[in-house]
């Protein structure tokens, strides 16, 4: 059914479900109106009361998408006869065979609206103030948690992250001129991690209120999932308990979970130990588990993908490359970008690269294997310390992803990842390791000609780099072990005078000119 139709007023205003109307919303003429017959009541120069917050505006307009469209869990890739399925208001995270779960909407009522609406409608919701769709995720909330009440949602209008035309890095050093970062680390709390904790925080938020005992939220984190989940859960007013491997995350990281008033735990494990202690004590008390096994995380992370298109304004590109650890991220690009496909919002999807660091690559060694072999490894140190994971919980979703869009898996060296993060940097960029992995393994499919100099490609820089400025000073002081640090650009001691700085910037003048 073409539903374009509806469009036709304010963004605002739109309507998702064709048999109800929006009886409560008074048109912002309608407003300004009235307001202005009232006597002694001042103009309003806005679109609401001034008494009136954004949370109990979206209440006044009345959310009528969660009476039209649904969502449960399923088992993951289950047997499409499989009756077993769960409300999203039930604490569970595996399936009844011990199994992954999978957030399944009820794709039949998204349908009844064709592609062209869902385009329409979520382009008109970007970048506004209107609660909760001036989120990026919350804008598709029909495709995210459409039953939730947008009084619970616990959001910071996350998401709508920038893409950076890399015209410098990809003409200089990959002979590309239709590369693209999604930068998702430009964000509240620095990563992509927000995009699922703001839905997993909100459905904590509606379950406490339905006075589920959930009682707090905890994680296993190598930094990122710990730092968005405190913020989200301090923001609610929700008490977060984070499990951190000691020793292993950045300061920048370890700082914001301590700022944000989280019960900070640090473990002498790995994240891998962090994980399998989080998962037994979740089990035993009444604190809900954030990390991705929880499929309600990657339902948030799906929309980054959503967003691509939509920057590309409906375009699909040809490659996206997304840094992998515990395999959640991979997962949710696929979903997103499958779901327009399935909707009628794209006739394909792009084919995903995920890139690991070789010092924690157990995913590029199946792969390599033909998928024939999964052991977990020992992951080893690395600068790209966020994804230091040997046994991820997402295996399964990974795998699935990339066998159902050609996928291809890469690794990064130590001396590689540094070195492409470095590259990134001299051409405006400051990207975090894990982005570095990724561009890493551009580099190596553009040399062998996977990726052709035309492609239109994507790498996802998952992280800020201002979280991870230790590395970057390590590389650029050249104190790095057996790491050459060929890109290196430390700072010139300079005496105080107007002589030696004169003869330093002439012998710097004069390397520039000769390079000409
Ligand atoms: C900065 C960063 N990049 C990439 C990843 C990998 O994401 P995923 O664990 O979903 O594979 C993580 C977390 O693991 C991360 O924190
Ligand atoms: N990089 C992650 C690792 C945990 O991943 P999750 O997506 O399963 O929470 C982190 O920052 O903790």
């Amino acid at each position: 059914m073409a539903a374009t139709h509806l469009l036709r007023s304010s963004p605002f205003l739109q309507n998702p479900n064709p048999n109800t109307t929006h009886h409560t919303f008074k048109p912002r003429s309608t407003i300004k109106c009235t307001i202005s017959s009232q006597p002694n009541t001042p103009i309003s120069k806005h679109r609401r009361p001034a008494d009136e917050s954004i949370r109990q505006e979206a209440h006044r307009r009345h959310d009528t998408s969660k009476n039209t469209f649904s969502a449960k869990y399923v088992p993951f890739n289950s047997d499409p006869n499989s009756e077993e399925s769960y409300s999203l208001d039930e604490v569970v995270y595996r399936s009844r065979s011990g199994g992954l779960l999978d957030v399944q909407h009820d794709i039949e009522a998204l349908k009844a609206f064709d592609g062209a609406y869902w385009k329409s409608l979520f382009d008109s919701r970007i970048g506004k103030t209107t609660w909760p769709y001036g989120s990026g995720v919350w804008s598709k909330k029909e495709w995210v948690l459409p039953e939730i009440d947008s009084d619970d949602i616990v959001s910071a209008f996350e998401g709508n992250s920038n893409m950076f035309w890399a015209e410098r890095f990809g003409k200089q050093f990959l002979g590309m001129n239709d590369l693209w970062v999604k930068h998702c680390g430009i964000s509240h709390t620095g990563s992509f991690k927000d995009l699922g904790m703001t839905v997993l925080v909100s459905q904590v938020n509606r379950l406490r209120k339905m006075g589920k005992p959930v009682y707090g939220v905890g994680c296993a984190s190598t930094g990122d999932t710990s730092a968005a989940l405190s913020a989200y859960c301090a923001s609610a007013g929700i008490p977060s308990i984070v499990f951190l491997p000691a020793n292993k995350i950045s300061m920048a990281q370890l700082v914001q979970p301590i700022a944000n008033g989280a019960f900070v735990l640090s473990l002498d494990t790995d994240f891998d130990g962090c994980m399998q202690l989080v998962r037994e004590v979740t089990a035993e008390l009444p604190i809900y588990l954030a990390n991705s096994l929880n499929s309600l995380r990657l339902e948030g992370q799906k929309t980054a993908a959503i967003e691509i298109l939509q920057q590309f304004d409906w375009e699909v590109p040809d490659w996206v490359i997304v840094p992998g650890g515990n395999l959640g991220n991979i997962y949710a690009f696929y979903k997103g970008f499958h779901m327009c496909k399935e909707l009628g919002l794209v006739d394909r999807i792009p084919r995903l690269v995920c890139a690991q660091a070789a010092n924690a690559n157990p995913l590029y060694l199946y792969y390599k294997s033909g998928w024939k072999d999964f052991s977990a490894v020992k992951a080893k140190t690395t600068f790209a310390s966020a994804i230091q994971i040997g046994d991820p919980v997402s295996i399964d979703r990974a795998v699935y992803a990339l066998k159902n869009c050609d996928g291809i898996v890469e690794e990064a060296t130590e001396e590689e990842l540094m070195d492409a993060m470095a590259q990134a940097d001299s051409t405006g960029m400051f990207i975090c390791p894990h982005t570095g992995v990724a561009l890493t393994a551009l580099h190596k499919l553009r040399n062998s000609g996977v990726i052709s100099p035309t492609d239109r490609t994507v790498v996802v820089s998952t992280a800020h780099g201002l979280k991870f400025t230790q590395s970057k000073v390590d590389y650029h002081s050249k104190v790095i072990p057996d790491m050459a640090c060929s890109l290196a650009n430390p700072p010139v001691n300079v005496k105080a005078d107007f002589g030696s700085v004169m003869d330093v910037l002439k012998s710097y003048l004069e390397s520039k000119d000769s390079k000409k």
